[in-house]
């Protein structure tokens, strides 16, 4: 994905499976041993990732592309720390609530860092660490969650086809077909994604 190496993207985004404890949602929950998950697993699942220049972001050609691309034609911020975010205890609260969408989830780390947690095939947590410079999209009907890690800061781009429609659908939502669609992609091992895209 784009000119940099995978290698890049992953001194920025880092994934792994996480443990069973109830302890802080901020720490983070590394199963002992540690047990790290690549980026093409993680384009399994559908969920695709790129590093980029945040420093640049206003004028930046790959962004730019990427956007053309996918037809990510709007763009806002969500800053989420105790002090920028209004109602913040609320909203940190739902956004761990696991939900799915009914379209992609983008976004793009710019400065902060954070935590996102998708569900596996095997419906097993995996949590995917994004640090500045990282976008990830996570594909509609895949089950996840957000929260902030123990730096409680992150400023992300947010990117939508068309008017957004930010509706969290708290689990279980198996019914609608974004989530019968999730499974049909990508619910058997080897599909669709960077993976396959990879390969070609
Ligand atoms: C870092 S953006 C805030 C989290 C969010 O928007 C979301 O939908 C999490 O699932
Ligand atoms: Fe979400």
């Amino acid at each position: 994905m784009g000119s940099l190496s995978k290698d890049a993207r992953e001194e920025v985004i880092q994934a792994w499976y996480m443990d069973d404890s109830d302890e802080d949602q901020r720490l983070p929950h590394h199963r002992e041993p540690k047990e790290f998950i690549s980026l093409d697993k993680l384009a399994e699942l559908g969920v695709l990732s790129w590093r980029l220049d945040a420093d640049k972001y206003e004028t930046d050609e790959e962004l730019k592309k990427i956007r053309e691309e996918r037809g990510y034609s709007y763009m806002d911020f969500c800053e989420v720390s105790p002090e920028k975010l209004p109602n913040y205890e609320e909203k940190i609260k739902s956004f761990f609530e696991e939900h799915l969408h009914t379209d992609e989830e983008i976004r793009y780390c710019v400065a902060g860092s954070g935590y996102f947690d998708v569900r596996d095939h095997n419906d097993t947590w995996i949590r995917i660490w994004v640090k500045k410079g990282a976008m990830i999209v996570l594909p509609a009907g895949i089950y996840h969650r957000f929260t902030l890690d123990s730096d409680n800061y992150i400023k992300a781009m947010r990117l939508f086809v068309g008017d957004p429609l930010w509706t969290p659908f708290n689990r279980p939502h198996d019914h609608l077909p974004a989530r019968k669609g999730y499974l049909e992609t990508f619910g058997q091992k080897e599909t669709a994604g960077q993976a396959v895209d990879a390969a070609a």
